[in-house]
């Protein structure tokens, strides 16, 4: 395998169709024309980005580890080093949302609480008599 094969962005550029289905994520490049009527996103998404970058749309699809893993078979080589650039993953939303669910919720029990020993209280002193 030459998985370290370094490519520019003209190199991959040439390859831009469905016979020929190169792709750049994070950098590195991916011949995917052999998956192209397997991805489970359809062929015309990666068609569309043939010979291109298309790390942000596949961060903005939100892929699983499980694609992610898959994308290894594909790799043929990397991006030259002075056309690199760096965009964050997006795989994990939803550890995101559930840190900030707990946060909250943490708080929204304590309203409640508050409220009940005071309405306790309340009762204790005007209507116990
Ligand atoms: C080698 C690169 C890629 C691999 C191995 C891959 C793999 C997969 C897999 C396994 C899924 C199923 C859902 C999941 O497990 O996340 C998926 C869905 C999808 N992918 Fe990709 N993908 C690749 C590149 C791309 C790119 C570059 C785009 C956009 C331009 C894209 C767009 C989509 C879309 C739109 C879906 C459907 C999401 C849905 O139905 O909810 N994929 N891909």
């Amino acid at each position: 395998m030459s998985a370290d094969k370094v490519y520019t962005l003209a190199e991959v550029a040439k390859n831009n169709t469905n016979k020929n289905c190169w792709l750049v994520i994070h950098n590195n490049i991916y011949d995917v024309t052999a998956f192209l009527n397997e991805h489970p996103g359809g062929e015309e998404v990666l068609i569309e980005q043939a010979g291109k970058d298309a790390t942000e749309h596949f961060e903005d699809v939100g892929h699983s580890t499980d694609a992610r893993d898959m994308m290894k078979k594909f790799k043929i080589g990397e991006l030259v080093e002075s056309e690199r650039k760096v965009v964050p993953e997006k795989s994990e939303p939803v550890w995101q949302n559930a840190n900030s669910d707990s946060d909250q919720s943490a708080k929204s029990w304590l309203i409640p609480l508050v409220l009940g020993v005071f309405a306790t209280l309340l009762y204790t002193f005007y209507f116990s008599k």
